[in-house]
């Protein structure tokens, strides 16, 4: 089977994506970052190399210029398929980034179209009559309007699609999607013929999913959320990548929870966190006032709590309730969200001093922050949590390996802070 190629827009999606390509027996490999070619030495061995990259929030130039130089990667390590994986929620601004990467990408692989499949269904994503729902509510309904960095206040994906790409955007509807491969594969040549290279399809469970991939099996590009991943076809080594998958490094050191997320499921979570686990919230004034002063005291704070009892998780926070969030500062400040990412970034980097080894981190661009603090390059996908969350294991650029679970904002059940440990064991 050709090697799979995957670009995710950032790191909680790289690992919800890879998470799906291994349950799928794909033997996977994430890395932070763009790598060159000669840092994939086992690319022959592997079914599918994910990229991650920070770009779902950054400017479009920089977005696009990153999601060009992961395809060359992909394309020099032989990849003929290319995934582009975006939120479930198909979060992004009238701006982007979805749309910008999706044109640069069609572009440099001189593809005729490609598909637009944010669902997945066993997170409760769906898409009918070309609107996303998440649960049993319209995304525009759902907390998903509350997002500190990309509100989502629309769920036809056409209509947000449209402002962010250059090109028109059709709609495949249901019953075409229920007729199977054969009616989809013709759908959707017949609406790139007429000028709509993007196509939203409608899937609400898996069966749709496996339709879709079996239809879009000789495009070069896909796009969409890790549901997809679901429907790809299994390989030969699909044995080989699940034992692989049980059999992740476990390093032995301090636990932390490090929570940016203000999304609903991650402040359930912090809520039920805080009943059982030393914790500390982040104090929005007291690291505008001085960031390391803040910092310092609760690393003191959290190798107090390992001097009590070094297996016990420490649980450091932004947001319990949407009171919590502070708006884009008007005089032009550092935004509450780059302050919050920057100081969980340095707790990171502390903790990891102080021999902190297993890390659960909630949040996308939280999530990358972390990472990038950490200089972890290269995950390997362990034991999965929840639907879209693993345990993986992480290698730092000087070696080092550090258990991490990197949650999705509205990912992972309620306990998830206190019950993930054991799956490391
Ligand atoms: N009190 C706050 N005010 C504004 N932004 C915040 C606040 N707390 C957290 N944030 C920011 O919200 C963003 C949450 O995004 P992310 O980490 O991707 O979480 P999610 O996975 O829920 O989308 C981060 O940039 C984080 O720093
Ligand atoms: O597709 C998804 O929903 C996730 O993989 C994802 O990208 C979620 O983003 P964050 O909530 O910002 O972690």
């Amino acid at each position: 089977m050709p090697l799979l190629g995957a670009i995710a827009d950032d790191f909680t999606g790289a690992t919800d994506l890879a998470t799906n390509l291994v349950a799928r027996g794909m033997r996977t490999v994430v890395t932070l970052g763009v790598p060159s070619p000669a840092d994939l030495p086992e690319a022959a061995d592997l079914d599918a190399v994910v990229i991650a990259v920070k770009i779902r929030t950054t400017e479009v130039e920089e977005a696009v210029t990153t999601a060009r130089a992961a395809l060359r990667t992909l394309r020099d390590l032989g990849c003929e398929r290319i995934y582009d994986k975006y939120c479930s929620t198909f979060d992004s601004t009238p701006q982007g980034n979805i749309g910008p990467i999706i044109d640069a990408l069609l572009a440099d692989l001189d593809a005729p179209g490609t598909v637009v499949v944010p669902a997945f269904p066993d997170t409760g994503r769906t898409v009918y009559q070309g609107r996303l729902f998440v649960g049993t509510e319209l995304l525009e309904d759902s907390s998903m309007r509350h997002h500190p960095l990309t509100p989502m206040t629309d769920s036809r994906v056409r209509r947000l699609l449209e402002p962010q790409t250059r090109h028109a955007v059709g709609e495949l509807a249901h019953p075409i999607v229920r007729r199977g491969a054969e009616a989809v594969r013709e759908a959707l040549e017949s609406e790139f013929a007429a000028g709509r290279p993007l196509v939203v399809l409608d899937a609400v469970d898996e069966d749709d999913l496996r339709t879709i991939a079996e239809a879009t099996r000789d495009l070069p590009l896909i796009t969409g959320g890790s549901g997809l991943a679901l429907g790809l076809p299994q390989p030969a080594s699909s044995a080989l990548a699940a034992r692989q998958a049980e059999s992740i490094p476990v390093v032995d050191g301090h636990r932390a929870v490090l929570a940016g997320s203000a999304s609903a499921a991650s402040r359930a979570q912090v809520a039920a966190g805080r009943e059982l686990l030393p914790w500390r919230k982040l104090d929005l004034a007291a690291l505008r006032a001085d960031t390391t002063a803040e910092v310092d005291s609760i690393v003191e704070w959290a190798r107090a709590r390992w001097a009590e009892d070094p297996q016990r998780p420490v649980l450091v926070y932004a947001v319990d309730s949407l009171a919590d969030i502070e708006p884009p500062r008007p005089d032009g400040g550092e935004p509450a969200s780059a302050l919050i990412e920057r100081a969980l970034g340095q707790c990171a980097a502390a903790f990891f001093e102080h021999g902190m080894r297993q890390l659960v981190v909630a949040g996308g661009e939280t999530s990358g922050t972390v990472l990038t603090a950490l200089d972890v390059t290269r995950l390997r996908i362990g034991a999965p949590l929840s639907p879209g969350v693993s345990w993986a294991a992480g290698t730092t650029g000087d070696g080092d390996v550090v258990n991490l679970a990197l949650k999705s904002g509205n990912f992972g059940d309620e306990d998830i802070f206190t019950s993930s440990w054991e799956r490391l064991a």
